[in-house]
């Protein structure tokens, strides 16, 4: 009897412990972040703390983002689950944080790793031991980035393009949402280019999908939540992930061992740079630190460009003037176009550019302050250590201070030098800027030349959500692009 009860006792100990600690973490959090931010002298937005959540109420960040910037429209201060946060939308705090600066990621970043993997490009810090690790790889990955790389990777554009105009044939005038056709179409790009051939089992994409989507969890909010989402609450998916992801480094590690692998007829993947890369002591990448890797490259690479190609179908399915035009452009130049050709598509790319500063797919970028620091827009504030100081993209691309006709769609500013050149920063800036920009270039003007060669878009009327942004997750989305395919005359 008395065992029993022992063993009870334990037992609640055991779940009580945790909890306790746990509670007294968030206190202390809560507090700590209350006090920072008494003693910053910046508006806030009129909405009451509460405990841990602080001042974010809606299931969309980006929209209680949104709605806060329009009615403060300058740099304020407000409570959040991952602390107190400075947001700002000045292009020259952007310049301090990024380019002077190159303050380090703060924030969900821990958790985010503990999700996705720890060794890789975007979770990695810059600074300190283990921006040694980030530096290296990216110097190494920035190889397969370079434009002699990508020109060589342009076939692998051109091949997906043949084929994705290819089944748009039998889509002639029938109802299709673009945006689903779009990810599939990036979606195979990236599991090409990381070395896994043309298409990925749909049981992998489907789970990998899952996983990124989950990104808007609030559990990577607590600690060890990252742990918490990738062991226990979503492991089966991440287990059919990571078979994949294993059986093609296997495979492509068997292959290079075979004497009859020739490098110069197989075109270099990404897989391929991370299995040949050494660290300054000859060490190299185990199969585990290319698997954070290779994931990583899904959650950078798929759906920032996917989501741009479907605001670009909206935007000139809504612009029949600019269609036309870009029409013009693309029938003016044959395919199949290499990677030079893609990127003088002049104005295909002022669209690109114009749907990049509508709906940045990264609508706003963290970075924590590690000593006392002040941002340009607030000379007069001294920002303590520990600071969340987020650049409100989105804010920063649509402000009537910076832009002409600021909520239009209008391709054509891009063939005039920018009012406030610093206030576009969709890639970011500095040492840590979008390592696939001019992949995504590319890649999307690629597909865009192939589709209104032949075809072009037409919304439908009143099919709900068609055109909203959808703010859920990091990334900015359209809920729907949905219309029919028509031929060109
Ligand atoms: C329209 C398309 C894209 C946009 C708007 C975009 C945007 C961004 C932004 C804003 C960052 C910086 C995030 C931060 O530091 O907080 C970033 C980083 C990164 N992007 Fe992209 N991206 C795009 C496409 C791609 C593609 C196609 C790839 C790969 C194939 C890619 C791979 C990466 C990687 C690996 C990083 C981390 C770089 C580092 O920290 O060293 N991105 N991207």
């Amino acid at each position: 009897m008395l065992d029993t009860k022992t063993a009870v006792s334990a037992t609640a100990l055991a779940v009580a412990a945790p909890v306790a600690a746990l509670l007294a973490y968030l206190l202390s959090f809560d507090l700590t972040t209350r006090q920072k931010l008494k003693g910053l002298n910046l508006p806030t937005p009129d909405i009451k703390s509460a405990f841990f959540i602080g001042q974010f109420r809606e299931e969309s960040f980006f929209y209680q983002m949104k709605t806060i910037f329009e009615s403060i429209r300058s740099t304020y201060k407000v409570h959040t689950p991952i602390g107190p946060m400075v947001v700002t939308d000045d292009p020259e705090d952007f310049k301090k944080v990024f380019l002077q600066t190159n303050l380090e990621k703060g924030g969900a970043n821990h958790e985010v790793r503990r999700y996705w993997g720890t060794n890789n490009l975007v979770t990695l810090p810059h600074g300190g031991e283990k921006g040694q690790i980030w530096k290296t790889q990216r110097t190494l990955l920035d190889q397969g980035f370079r434009i002699r790389a990508l020109k060589v990777l342009q076939s692998t554009f051109v091949r997906h393009t043949e084929k994705f105009v290819a089944n748009l044939e039998t889509l002639v005038d029938q109802e299709v949402d673009m945006t689903s056709l779009f990810a599939d179409f990036t979606f195979d790009i990236i599991t090409d280019v990381i070395g896994a051939g043309g298409e990925a089992p749909r049981e992998f994409k489907d789970n990998m999908n899952f996983l990124i989507r989950r990104l808007e969890n609030p559990a990577l909010l607590l600690p060890y939540g990252g742990y918490l989402m990738r062991y226990i609450m979503f492991r089966r998916a991440n287990i059919i992930v990571d078979k994949f992801l294993y059986k093609i480094i296997r495979e492509r590690k068997a292959a290079r061992s075979h004497e009859s692998f020739n490098e110069d007829k197989e075109h270099k993947t990404i897989l391929d740079f991370l299995l040949e890369a050494e660290d300054d002591n000859g060490r190299k990448l185990t199969d585990h630190e290319i698997r954070d890797q290779l994931y990583v490259f899904f959650l950078a690479g798929f759906e920032t460009s996917s989501n741009t190609l479907g605001w670009m179908a909206y935007e000139l399915a809504s612009h029949k003037e600019c269609e036309q035009k870009l029409i013009d452009e693309v029938k003016s130049v044959d395919g199949p176009l290499d990677y030079d050709s893609a990127r003088k598509l002049e104005y295909v790319q002022h669209c690109i550019n114009e749907c990049l500063r509508l709906y940045p797919p990264a609508s706003n970028l963290t970075r924590e302050t590690e000593q006392d620091f002040i941002l340009p827009s607030r000379p007069d504030v001294i920002i303590p250590k520990g600071v969340q100081v987020t650049i409100f993209l989105f804010g920063m691309h649509r402000d009537p201070k910076y832009w002409d006709q600021a909520e239009e769609f209008v391709p054509e500013r891009w063939s005039e030098p920018q009012q406030t050149p610093g206030a576009f920063g969709p890639f970011s800036s500095g040492s840590r800027v979008c390592i696939g920009r001019n992949f995504a270039l590319a890649e999307i003007a690629t597909l865009i030349h192939g589709i209104y060669n032949k075809y072009r878009f037409e919304l439908k009327e009143n099919v709900e959500k068609n055109g909203e942004i959808d703010g859920r997750t990091g990334l900015l989305r359209p809920y729907k692009v949905v219309g029919y395919l028509r031929k060109q005359n």
